[in-house]
């Protein structure tokens, strides 16, 4: 059966041209052409192979990554590769590694806050790999109260250096991934304090390793903080912890472009805003969610093309079964997914362009959109990564039980996955940030400021504190005018009545820990909206190809359509929409999900995925599972011998009756 594509008469069915779709996917021509020609070189190199990963112990599937660097960095070299197909290459590896924390923070970390001087010494190390770094921020106690740190940096005058120092156990630095056994140096996070006085959260270059035999420096432990979730998974990953017992650094390692400790120890506070400290966060929030995209649409990928290769049910007189895919229940379930696969690029595309935007701005010593720029990275982050992770395990069932192998794709991902939750700022932490922008926002409503910025409906108060939306069948909601003034009302009243409520509190910090959970919902109706109005942009843009705009355009209202769905006690108990215009969006969904039936194929192959990069029987691009899933299960350790190791001690024993007492 090789060789045959068992997915023909899905890819025949396409109304639109998939490689058309694949360029809208990538971004671009130039960027479809280098993801491409870099995934098919991953894809054809021994090195970079990956499908016994799950068998290896932790220490063996240590070393396989440390190799794969290697490799990849020697190729990165040989192949004269740029930036920009440096980045693709790690990518398509599709290994957590050190790497990932040396290029994706701690190089970050000194541009951004690095002077010029601090930049040309350390970027020239760390571009060229003659060292790695590591973000060392959060600690055994504190991880998402940073300012809650407890290491210190104390400046001392006679010698003009730091004495970085680990006071307590729970000041140990706990969780820095590329720590625990690699990193040569890391920005480390302290309290800095000069003459007697405490100046908060700065960052320090520290060397922690010899870079002749890669043992820690005096006075520094450091290791690995032990194995994670899942087989292979996050566990090629060095998460590390790190104590100091008085470690000198001299005072030009304080990463000294905001505020600076002169020689006399005087403390030069920053002309900017002290949270650009945390830029680095915003930075990697930013790329967290144009990679949610990625992640979830290798999920839907798998089960969308295993969906249309399994059968069940519905055959009659010996005919063939129902492709699973037909089932309206699996449609309702994995279409809102492609869809939401589609709607994360697109509002990481924006993002990107935010974040490009602030950065240019703050570079002219403007800093009127760093909020904004600030709720918006982790609000997004939050919930991109939150659906990504539910949506990857939704996958997994949506392929039945042979979802739940290793060998699927599935279980593996999620586990790499899911921390993404946590890491770079808990979800619910992060969506009580843009709680706190939000309800400023409100606040300064009818003071004059205009809000602008996806906080510009905001300014439509009046309007949308009072409409009811005009749908009266259900092709209106297909009206992008319509749905956007849904979500608009919606996200509105909900910030409203969270505002009002909090007004009836004296103090309002005591009312803001009261209304904790009331708030994260009204963030995520704000972020919703960013998503669904970006993507209602995008088709709004000049997009070519046959039938492409008219796939994403049902994509798009599919997700929007869903979410009103899911969401539809807010939107009902904010009087938005009535009982009748939700049943109205239900008949709209359905009939979205008829028209992308036939495309679903032809919309995951526009991600252009590799087998090697999906790594999923389930996923494989011919369809061919069956033969493939007993291959995998002939390689397992366990059908190596056809009596399993133990039979003579452990089961002959119970089956003989040896085991038995005389009294029975
Ligand atoms: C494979 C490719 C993937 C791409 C990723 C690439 C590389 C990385 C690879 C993998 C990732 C792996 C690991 C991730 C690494 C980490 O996890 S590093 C550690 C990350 N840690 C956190 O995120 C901690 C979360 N906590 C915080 O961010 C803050 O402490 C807080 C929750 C925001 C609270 O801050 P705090 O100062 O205490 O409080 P407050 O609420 O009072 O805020 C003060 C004002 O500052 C504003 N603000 C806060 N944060 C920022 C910011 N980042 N930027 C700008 N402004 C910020 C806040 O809005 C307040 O403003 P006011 O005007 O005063 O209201
Ligand atoms: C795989 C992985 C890689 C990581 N890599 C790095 C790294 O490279 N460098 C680094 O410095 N760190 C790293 N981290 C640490 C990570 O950034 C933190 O774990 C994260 O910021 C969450 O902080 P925490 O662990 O303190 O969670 P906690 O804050 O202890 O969260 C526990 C619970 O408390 C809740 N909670 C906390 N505060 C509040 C509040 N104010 N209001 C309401 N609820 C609250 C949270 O929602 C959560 O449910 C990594 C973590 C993981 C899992």
């Amino acid at each position: 059966m090789e060789g045959i594509d068992h997915l023909a008469d899905e890819r025949n069915k396409a109304e639109f041209d998939v490689e058309d779709m694949k360029i809208v996917w990538a971004g671009s021509r130039h960027a479809f052409e280098v993801s491409d020609r870099i995934a098919r070189l991953v894809a054809s190199d021994p090195v970079f192979e990956k499908s016994n990963r799950a068998r290896l112990s932790r220490k063996e599937l240590f070393k396989s990554t440390l190799r794969k660097c290697a490799h990849a960095f020697k190729r990165i070299i040989e192949l004269r590769l740029n930036e920009e197909e440096a980045g693709r290459l790690r990518h398509f590896i599709d290994q957590p590694a050190y790497v990932d924390l040396h290029w994706g923070m701690f190089v970050p970390a000194i541009k951004g806050q690095g002077t010029e001087e601090q930049q040309k010494k350390w970027l020239s190390l760390a571009n060229k790999m003659q060292i790695i770094g590591c973000y060392a921020q959060t600690e055994l106690g504190h991880g998402s109260n940073v300012q809650g740190l407890e290491t210190t940096a104390t400046f001392d005058p006679k010698t003009d250096e730091f004495v970085i120092h680990t006071p307590t156990q729970t000041a140990s630095k706990w969780w820095p991934g590329g720590l625990g056994k690699v990193s040569t140096h890391a920005v480390v996070y302290a309290r800095l304090i000069t003459n007697g006085k405490d100046y908060g959260i700065h960052g320090f270059i520290v060397q922690l390793r010899s870079l002749e035999d890669h043992s820690p420096l005096p006075n520094i432990t450091v290791g690995d903080i032990g194995t994670k979730m899942g087989n292979g998974a996050y566990n090629s990953m060095d998460n590390g912890f790190l104590m100091f017992d008085h470690v000198r650094i001299p005072r030009d390692q304080m990463l000294m472009r905001l505020s600076k400790v002169t020689r006399e120890g005087e403390y030069v506070p920053s002309d900017v805003p002290k949270q650009l400290v945390y830029g680095t966060m915003v930075y990697v929030r930013q790329t967290i969610v144009a990679d949610a995209s990625n992640a979830l649409s290798r999920a839907v990928c798998i089960a969308t093309r295993y969906s249309a290769v399994r059968r069940q049910f519905g055959a009659h007189n010996g005919g063939i079964e129902t492709q699973v895919i037909d089932y309206k229940t699996q449609q309702n379930r994995l279409f809102p997914l492609l869809a939401s696969a589609y709607a994360f690029r697109f509002v990481g595309e924006w993002l990107k362009w935010l974040y490009t935007d602030v950065t240019e701005r703050l570079a002219a010593s403007d800093f009127a959109t760093l909020p904004e720029a600030h709720a918006c990275t982790a609000g997004l982050k939050s919930l991109t990564t939150t659906a990504t992770a539910d949506g990857i395990e939704e996958c997994r069932k949506l392929c039945g039980g042979h979802g739940y192998l290793w060998c699927s794709g599935l279980p593996e991902l999620f586990a790499v996955y899911v921390p993404a939750c946590t890491y770079e700022g808990d979800n619910v932490v992060l969506q009580l940030q843009v709680a706190r922008f939000l309800m400023k926002t409100v606040a300064q409503l009818g003071s004059g400021k205009v809000p602008v910025g996806t906080t510009a409906y905001m300014g439509r108060a009046a309007h949308l504190l009072q409409c009811r939306s005009g749908v009266q069948k259900a092709e209106d909601w297909l009206n992008p005018d319509a749905v956007l003034e849904a979500f608009e009302a919606r996200a509105l009243r909900m910030a409203v009545t969270c505002a009002k409520n909090l007004s009836k509190f004296e103090n309002q910090e005591q009312g803001f820990q009261e209304l904790l959970a009331d708030l994260v919902e009204a963030a995520i109706a704000h972020c919703q909206l960013i998503v669904v109005s970006k993507f209602i942009a995008k088709l709004e843009q000049d997009i070519g190809g046959k039938g492409v705009k008219k796939q994403l355009n049902n994509l798009c209202y599919i997700y929007a359509l869903y979410l009103l769905h899911k969401h539809l006690g807010d939107f009902l108990s904010t009087n938005c929409i009535t009982p009748k215009q939700a049943s109205l969006a239900n008949d709209q969904l359905r009939s979205l999900y008829t028209q992308v039936r036939p495309n679903a194929v032809a919309l995951v192959d526009a991600f252009n995925y590799t087998d090697h990069y999906l790594n999923s029987v389930l996923g494989r691009y011919d369809g061919n599972v069956y033969p493939k899933l007993f291959e995998e299960a002939w390689k397992d350790p366990l059908n190596d011998s056809v009596v399993p190791d133990g039979y003579h001690e452990y089961l002959r024993p119970v089956l003989k009756q040896q085991l038995r007492t005389a009294r029975l």
